[in-house]
């Protein structure tokens, strides 16, 4: 994850009260409770508050992840030629593939990405309607020849974290540890690489436009040429995220706002480009099921706290978010405020 450079210092000239807060998590696995409650008492207060924290000591094998960013950028180093052949409209129920993403926000972003899968089933149809699934085929480069193997073993380990983040996030909530866990069982999960070049007009583009992500938690890996920028809970302040070397950032999604009453609020963020250098970003998007209907969990609603969203079909809000983009722009992309109890 490379070494701090000059974005990381200027970015150390921020006010220290900005910066987003960074959470050792090796106390979290300690035997000693104090330091495990401690965890989840930073945690809560960072999902309350900024919607956005750091992780160090996450368990993540760095050369794992070395391997993994090595594998990536030898891909977006090839001739676009050679990329163009892995696009995504040659099948667009294909979400796996190369191409560059918009999701959903009907913009176009300065960047190229390839999504890879954790996923094992993906929807049949672009139809927002229709939430069945099949098997999804992802397609994989050739080149290089450890890039699949290196994605993989890299979505696995997301995954391990998630599920860890997520028991975290559950007991900040005040619920047991795995109250969370059932909504994952067939997870809908995914990676994706970005590589945003370095933009001759920097102050007329972004490399990922002002949005939230659609699921639980994003875990984003970001390198030291920065840009990402979130807008905190608490105050609606645009923030950058300073860059930690070989930390995670993790990003609140739609689906813990829901899950907690409001408690938790998605992160609106964005990503800056620069006319200087390339920056690469790691997001994972750790998803619910398909078929997971969502809603407030009981236990957080009471007469005094009602709920403040309706039951709906995250299979059907996954899609509407996935398919409805600047090609379709007929279709109604669904976002959190539909499904909202305004009283
Ligand atoms: O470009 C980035 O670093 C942000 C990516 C992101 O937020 C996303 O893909 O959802
Ligand atoms: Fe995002």
């Amino acid at each position: 994850m490379g070494q701090y450079c000059d974005a990381a210092t200027m970015q150390a000239t921020l006010d220290g009260n900005d910066y987003v807060p960074v959470i050792d998590l090796s106390a979290s696995n300690s035997s000693d409770s104090n330091g495990a409650a401690g965890v989840v008492a930073e945690i809560g207060d960072a999902c309350e508050k900024w919607g956005v924290f750091q992780v160090i000591n996450h368990g993540v094998p760095l050369e794992l992840h070395e391997r993994f960013e090595l594998a990536m950028k030898k891909f977006f180093a090839q001739p676009l030629v050679e990329k163009r052949k892995m696009r995504k409209d040659i099948d667009p129920l294909n979400p796996y593939d190369y191409g560059y993403e918009e999701f959903s926000k009907k913009v176009e972003d300065w960047k190229e990405v390839f999504d890879f899968p954790l996923e094992k089933e993906m929807p049949v149809s672009c139809d927002t309607n229709n939430t069945q699934t099949r098997e999804a085929i992802p397609q994989w480069p050739e080149y290089p020849p450890e890039f699949r193997e290196a994605c993989e073993a890299y979505g696995r380990e997301m995954e391990k974290l998630s599920f860890r983040l997520l028991e975290l996030i559950s007991m900040s909530l005040g619920l047991p540890k795995q109250r969370l866990h059932g909504f994952f069982k067939d997870h809908t999960s995914m990676g994706r690489l970005i590589h945003c070049p370095p933009c001759p007009t920097p102050q007329l583009a972004l490399g990922t436009h002002a949005h939230t992500d659609v699921g639980a938690l994003t875990i984003l890996s970001q390198d030291d040429a920065g840009g990402l920028e979130g807008q905190r809970t608490i105050d609606g302040k645009w923030l950058p995220v300073q860059f930690v070397p070989n930390a995670y950032v993790i990003n609140v999604g739609d689906m813990l706002e829901v899950w907690s009453n409001k408690k938790y609020v998605s992160l609106v963020h964005r990503a800056k480009v620069n006319s200087e250098r390339e920056r690469f970003s790691i997001p994972f998007f750790f998803n619910p099921a398909q078929y997971v209907t969502m809603e407030p969990i009981e236990e957080l609603t009471n007469e005094q706290t009602p709920a403040k969203y309706r039951a709906f079909s995250w299979g059907k809000y996954y899609n509407s978010r996935k398919y409805g983009n600047f090609k379709n722009p007929d279709m109604q992309v669904l976002r959190l405020k539909h499904f909202r109890v305004f009283d």
